[in-house]
């Protein structure tokens, strides 16, 4: 599996730079062979929540037309982040995956809402998981603050997923446990993390970039600057099998203890 991780700088407020932006850097990923494409957290508004009632995106709609549209067109599956996303008088940070035919494959809105940056004051929590399967490969889906939850995380892996997809507004003040968490949950799932997090600042905070991609030993395969970059890698996934099948660690869970 060949992947391509869109570390861009997110246009503050600003969703129609947003989506030409994304447009631009999915068209780009496509000049190399890739298999899925990864954009970032919150990229058509960044953490513009005071004003979500004008910017949000009604149910999705204009993202997951976009994304639909150019997955259909390059003949390549897009992880799509996150968007802010007004549905029923609420809104939502909310994940996107289509499949190369423009499919709908999963729809997540994140769990774990980050008060530090008062998602818990605009945001309402999801409730559901985030398990899909690309190109018959099980994969699952997790939005920044979340990969601090590694029971969250388990509690999916244990259905199968090789493959975990991370989306991120992760500022650079904590950069050293962005890669820290990001290596332990690579580890402890015995999967390949796949994990963009944006660049640039908005006027609270300033994100590192530093995209990731792990492999199930936790070793980093590839890692970005702090600039605005495609990075592409090529996941082994036999890999996964092989760590699995040397310390069957799913197998030696005693989740009756806990
Ligand atoms: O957990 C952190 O340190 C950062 C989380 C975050 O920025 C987010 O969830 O948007």
């Amino acid at each position: 599996m060949r992947v391509a991780l869109a570390q861009l700088n997110i246009q503050f407020g600003d969703p129609d730079a947003n989506y030409e932006q994304i447009e631009v850097a999915i068209q780009r990923a496509t000049e190399q062979t890739v298999d899925v494409i990864v954009l970032p957290e919150m990229w058509n508004t960044g953490y513009a929540l005071t004003r979500l009632n004008v910017l949000a995106d009604d149910d999705g709609q204009r993202t997951l037309q976009l994304l639909s549209k150019l997955a259909r067109q390059f003949h390549v599956n897009i992880v799509g982040g996150s968007v802010a996303v007004a549905r029923d008088g609420h809104y939502y940070n909310e994940m996107l995956v289509v499949d190369r035919q423009g499919q709908l494959l999963s729809r997540y809105d994140k769990v774990h809402r980050f008060g530090l940056m008062a998602e818990d004051r605009y945001i309402t929590a999801g409730e559901t998981e985030n398990v899909f399967e690309l190109d018959g490969t099980a994969a699952m889906g997790a939005i920044c603050y979340d990969i601090r939850f590694p029971e969250w995380l388990r509690k999916q892996a244990a259905r199968g997923p090789q493959v975990i997809f991370v989306s991120a507004e992760w500022p650079t003040v904590r950069q050293m446990q962005w890669r820290l968490l990001l290596q332990a949950r690579a580890i402890e799932n015995q999967a390949f993390v796949v994990a963009v997090n944006r660049v640039g600042s908005d006027p609270d905070n300033q994100f590192g970039g530093q995209s990731l991609v792990i492999d199930p030993l936790g070793q980093i395969v590839a890692i970005g600057g702090a600039h605005a970059q495609l990075i592409t890698a090529e996941l082994d996934l036999a890999q996964v099998d092989q760590v699995r099948g040397q310390m069957p660690v799913f197998e030696d869970r005693r989740p009756e203890l806990y």
